[in-house]
């Protein structure tokens, strides 16, 4: 027998999915959650494609899947077959919804979640939603017209709940990014940190270190512009951890190699705490994981938005280059000529970065997995067993005075 709603431990089911940006923040929230009760029930809703597939079996969680149904935008024969596949992954989603007993739905947009929102008001269930970016994606656009709360990490963005609470919670952050926030505020913390971190990568803690990312799956123009510099930056002293992205580290190889062994190129960093630990300048996608999380670091950034997709990667970074955290610089002019002229001197200029980091930070939240786990466990009738130190004057907005998310 289960336990009624609103009584013993929480139940609940966390859909999304695709990037690296859409699953840290949920398993961020899940990771929360467990800890403050371990009896907490999850289940995670995801596809098989999706980078969902291998990292949260990999943190523990259970993944139900459903088909990837994007929603038609044109009339094709893709649209035509939209009805009833979306009813499938409806159903199939009410079936892992019934199978934890879910009190509470949470979702972060995409694929998997316009099914879910559709699934817990069919079954009567209160849905959190939390939007990454600072331009909604449809699914969340059409999830918040009943969600209970409306949870954002960057205050700009124009989402709200039409019936419920909107929240400027930020970006969840996994325990060890928040850890390492926490102890970034302290000059001796922080230094402790980052001699750690870069014993364990391999890295001289007293030279500059460059940290290049492509989001969560590598970017080739950076990894171009990357190549062509590379043997520029470790001949002036800089140690150049390189994320290339899997599958796309190899066309970078034989540059990393010429460049000598302060190049360190990587597919994928798992344990990313790490490199942002020891980086004194990161040059990266703005994907709104990127950006929240260096945000909350206080690490200054040299950003390259990705030039598709709804726009959404330039809006993300423009809080952060307006408070002087960032620099921009569009994909088409990232040349090795441009990284030689503005990182190869940045990333020596210990004031600057300093000033760039301090910035970063005032953009920053740090915990926002504790904030969204309190949103969520509320929603689903159970105490916040902490207390999140929330601005909620600032951060909670009047959802009936808001503009209509729907244009
Ligand atoms: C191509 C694409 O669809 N991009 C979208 C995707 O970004 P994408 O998933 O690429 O990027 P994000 O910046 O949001 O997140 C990247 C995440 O991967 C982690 N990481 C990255 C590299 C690495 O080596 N190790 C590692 O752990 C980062 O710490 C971060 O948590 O989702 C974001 C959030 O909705 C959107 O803003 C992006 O527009």
């Amino acid at each position: 027998m289960s336990a009624p709603r609103g009584a013993g431990p929480l139940r609940v089911l966390l859909a999304g999915g695709g990037t690296a940006g859409h699953v840290n923040p949920l398993l961020a929230l899940a990771d929360e959650l467990r800890s403050r009760d371990a009896a907490t029930e999850i289940v995670v809703l995801g596809t098989a494609e999706g980078l969902e597939q291998r990292l949260v079996p990999q943190r523990g969680y259970e993944l139900a899947t459903i088909p990837r149904v994007p929603f038609p935008r044109r009339p094709d024969a893709a649209a035509l077959r939209f009805p009833r596949a979306f009813t499938r992954a409806v159903g199939l989603t009410g079936e892992a919804i019934a199978r934890v007993d879910a009190d509470v739905v949470v979702g972060f947009g995409g694929y998997v979640a316009t099914p879910a929102y559709r699934a817990a008001a069919r079954a009567g269930l209160p849905v959190v939603i939390h939007e990454q970016n600072v331009r909604a994606g449809l699914a969340n656009r059409l999830g918040a017209r009943r969600a209970a709360v409306v949870a954002l990490t960057f205050a700009e963005t124009s989402l709200t709940a039409r019936r419920g609470r909107t929240v400027h919670t930020g970006l969840p952050l996994r325990p060890a990014l928040a850890d390492l926030a926490r102890r970034r505020v302290d000059a001796q913390q922080s230094a402790a940190a980052r001699r750690e971190a870069a014993a364990r990568l391999g890295l001289d803690a007293d030279r500059p270190v460059l940290l290049v990312t492509g989001g969560s799956l590598g970017a080739q123009r950076i990894n171009e512009a990357l190549a062509g510099t590379a043997a520029d930056l470790t001949k002036a002293g800089v140690q150049v951890l390189h994320a290339a992205g899997r599958g796309k580290d190899d066309a970078v190889r034989p540059a990393a190699e010429a460049a000598g062994s302060d190049y360190h190129l990587v597919p994928y960093l798992d344990a990313i705490e790490d490199a942002y630990a020891c980086a004194d300048l990161v040059v990266g996608r703005s994907g709104a994981g990127t950006v929240g999380e260096q945000a909350a670091l206080g690490l200054p950034g040299v950003y390259v938005p990705l030039p598709i997709g709804n726009g959404e990667q330039r809006l993300n970074v423009r809080g952060l280059e307006r408070a002087g955290g960032a620099l921009v610089v569009d994909d088409a002019a990232l040349t090795p000529a441009w990284l030689r002229e503005h990182v190869l001197p940045l990333v020596a200029d210990t004031d600057r970065l300093a000033a760039m980091g301090a910035a970063a930070r005032t953009t920053g939240i740090a915990d926002g997995a504790a904030r969204l786990a309190d949103l969520v466990r509320d929603a689903a009738g159970r105490a916040t067993t902490t207390t999140a130190t929330s601005d909620d004057a600032a951060g909670t907005t009047d959802s009936t005075t808001d503009t209509d998310p729907q244009e």
